[in-house]
């Protein structure tokens, strides 16, 4: 009777491309893709026994929740793809739409809404940021891949010379609507001057990763960052953006969970998740 094998679960946005494009799977283990929230419950019901989760699921789970010592999706600063569209400035926002796709970007706005002594309606709406400002919202809440490329189509295009645009971000939409978007991690930036973890990679404690797949994951790293060029056109295409912009998106992410991605993180469960279980991490590289 051959055991069962070790499930994965991939949240494959664009910026885990260079280390999940190619991440050849080890024997026994399989893999399905999804989008945050789809991966979150699927950890959480059993249904993969690994998947680089919402970091705020990781907290809220941690007393059942290792994550690997050596993988995140973290920034320092603005992160391009967890955007706040909005029409009126912040302290004006009375209704906005979250994206149904997300919960580390919803608990994040709504640690930095508290900071900011603001509250205004949260609903969940799906949709194009475009179309929920003009359905009546005043700030709609995107993430990912959807994300960048509405950002770009409020900002650019870029000049020839420009790499990324400076903030504060704003311009028109495509019906001619001004739009301002905040980056809610350059936000935590302004607030903490520490980095902002939006991904983990979990599992169940009593259920940790094969070693082979680590170190699977660890060769897709090494090889989709020293690739970093070919990623980025090979997405860019997809994405239709520039491909300098899409370069610097992936360059500008932290994949390692380095101490000071670490330090963003435990900032951040103290602020969203007070009282949570501590934060464990399975064994470094190369120990146990
Ligand atoms: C940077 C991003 O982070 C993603 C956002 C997540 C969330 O909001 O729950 C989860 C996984 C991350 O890869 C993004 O969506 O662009």
């Amino acid at each position: 009777m051959s055991a069962r094998p070790y499930r994965a679960g991939w949240i494959h946005f664009t910026n885990v491309a260079p280390i999940l494009d190619s991440l050849a799977l080890p024997p026994g283990v399989t893999a399905l893709t999804g989008v945050p929230t789809q991966m979150n419950a699927a950890l959480l019901s059993g249904q993969v026994d690994i998947a680089n989760i919402s970091a705020v699921e990781f907290i809220r789970h941690a007393d059942v929740l290792s994550a690997l010592p050596d993988f995140s999706v973290a920034v320092l600063g603005p992160v391009y793809s967890v955007n706040l569209f909005h029409t009126v400035p912040l302290r004006k926002l009375r209704r906005v739409a979250l994206t149904a796709q997300s919960a580390m970007s919803v608990a994040l706005l709504e640690v930095l809404l508290r900071e900011w002594g603001l509250s205004p309606t949260l609903e969940r709406a799906e949709g194009e940021a475009e179309t929920l400002l003009a359905a009546g919202y005043d700030g709609v809440l995107r993430i990912g891949d959807s994300a960048l490329r509405e950002w770009y189509g409020v900002v650019g295009p870029l000049g020839d010379e420009q790499t990324m645009p400076t903030l504060p971000h704003a311009g028109r939409a495509a019906s001619g609507q001004s739009v301002t978007v905040t980056d809610l991690a350059e936000e935590w930036f302004r607030l903490t001057g520490h980095p902002f973890t939006f991904a983990v990679w979990a599992y169940r404690k009593d259920n940790p990763p094969p070693p082979a797949l680590v170190q699977a994951m660890r060769v897709a790293r090494r090889e989709g960052i020293g690739h970093l060029a070919d990623v980025a056109e090979r997405h860019a295409r997809k994405l239709g953006l520039p491909v300098r912009v899409v370069q610097h998106y992936l360059w500008n992410f932290r994949y390692h969970l380095e101490e000071a991605d670490r330090l963003g993180l435990h900032e951040f469960a103290d602020k969203a998740v007070p009282g949570h279980a501590e934060l464990t991490f399975g064994a470094r590289p190369g120990e146990g």
